[in-house]
Formats: structure tokens, sequence, C-alpha cells
């Protein structure tokens, strides 16, 4: 099975994974800065990574962050995410904190994607994907594993798990320990973009041992990888302009 959307000028799970660049600044003045740098950059995504803005329980000044990237990355689509603790973030956030932060950002109209972690509270979790839904803002559903590599089944249960509660895309990424959990991910990439996806997933291997999903995952079914372009959001990514050069060889369009 293969599957893709439309969004923007992109569509997601067709030919060349897309690229993805986080904006990770602490301030306005650093997300300017990093905005600056990714206008000169052939990107297709941006992910702005709001757990590590300062000001993130001020609705009032992630809207103005948010008009701020809109204004400056008129064709991109924008992915917004607040990673939380557990899942590798940084900053603690109550589930209420986290709920009401998503809704206002659902209601901006500023957004094309908001990314929901698959584990949190089930009802607040299918609360949000519902309200994105109605307003027009697409899902990502993920988990990601900083411990560890879960088994060939359990990785794909989690993105079908994410498939069914009904994401637009199912993300996730996991620590590996050795080569043969980097083969594990990727043979579950493998299976589950073959076999059960009815919508784009997104899977990679953290830190260095992983770097090869993040270059040749899309070979095995991954529609996007995420690049660092000033300072990277996880261990393992690449830098945009060396990951450019290694999609290059490995794909023609
Ligand atoms: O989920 C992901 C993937 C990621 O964790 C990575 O490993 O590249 C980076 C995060 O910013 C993003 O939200």
């Amino acid at each position: 099975m293969k599957s893709s959307i439309q969004v923007r000028n992109i569509t997601i799970g067709e030919g060349k994974p897309k690229v993805c660049v986080p904006i990770v600044g602490k301030t306005l003045a650093e997300i300017n800065e990093a905005l600056q740098v990714i206008a000169n950059q052939q990107i297709d995504l941006i992910e702005w990574r709001a757990d590590f803005f300062q000001a993130v329980d001020d609705m009032n000044q992630v809207t103005t962050v948010l008009k701020e990237i809109r204004q400056q990355l008129q064709t991109s689509p924008i992915i917004f995410t607040f990673r939380t603790a557990e899942e590798g973030g940084n900053k603690k956030f109550s589930l209420d904190a986290y709920s009401q932060l998503y809704q206002g950002v659902i209601h901006t109209g500023l957004i094309d994607f908001i990314d929901i972690e698959l584990f949190i509270e089930a009802s607040t979790r299918n609360e949000l994907v519902a309200s994105a839904k109605q307003n027009e803002v697409l899902t990502i559903i993920s988990n990601h594993d900083f411990a560890k590599t879960p088994s060939k089944e359990a990785i794909i249960n989690r993105l079908k798990l994410a498939q069914d509660i009904g994401g637009d895309v199912a993300k996730i990424a996991v620590m590996p320990t050795n080569p043969g959990d980097v083969l594990t991910l990727l043979e579950a990439t493998y299976t589950m973009a073959e076999t059960y996806a009815t919508i784009p997933i997104i899977t990679m291997a953290m830190d260095q041992l992983g770097t090869l999903s993040r270059t040749v995952g899309g070979l095995f079914g991954s529609s996007v990888t995420f690049a660092s372009i000033t300072k990277s959001s996880a261990p393992g990514q690449v830098n945009i302009k060396e990951l450019q050069q290694m999609l290059d060889y490995f794909y023609t369009s």
C-alpha cells in the first residue's frame, strides 16, 4: 500500500522524501535568525519545536511567533510541535497546559500540521485530533522512544494505532543501541508502508548509528526526513546541506 497527501506545494509520500527543518530558538530573536538561514535553503517543510521557546505558556507570544514564521515562509507547510518531556522534549507541561496550547494553536489558522503524541492521555489526544480535523489542520501522530528500539511488531503496532485513531501521518523515532536495531526500524518501516499504511509514515532511528535511516529511510517507505540547520532537535540529525547531497545520490526526483 502506498499513500500520499498534498499540502501547499508538496506531496508527502511520493517521490524523494521531503526534508523538514526544526526551528528550536528560545526567543523570537533566535527564531528570526533561524528563519533567515532557512530562507536560503532548499527545504520542504519546517517544524516549530515550541517546547524550546521560553514563552510557550503565553498564547499571545506563541501567536506572534507563528505569524512571523508564516510571513517569512509563505509557501512552506508549517508543523507545530510541543514535544513533551516524557518523549525527549525540553519543558514539563501538564496535560491541561498541553491541551490548551494545542487548542489555541489549532484555532490560529496559521499552521498546516500539528504533531500530537500518541501516548498522551487518550481522551485528550482524541479531542485534539477531532479539533484539528474540524479546523482543517493535518495531524502527525507521533511516538519517540529515546531509550531503545522496540520490536518490529511493536513499531508497526504503534504506527497502525496512529493511523487508526485518525492521524493524517504516523511517525515514530527510536533509539538504536546496535546496527541490528536500525535494521529493525527499517524492516518495520518497509512492512508498514507496503502492507498496512493508508497514510504516509515517517520513521527514524536516532543518534549517529541511526544516520542511515535518515538518509535512505525513504527507500523503505519513510516520507519525511528531519535535518538540522542551525541547532538540531534530536540526536543524529544530519546537516541540511550534507543530507541534500546524500538524497540526490539515492533519488532522482
Ligand atoms: O519527531 C521528530 C523527529 C525527531 O525526533 C528526529 O529524530 O529527527 C525530531 C523532532 O523535532 C521531530 O518532532
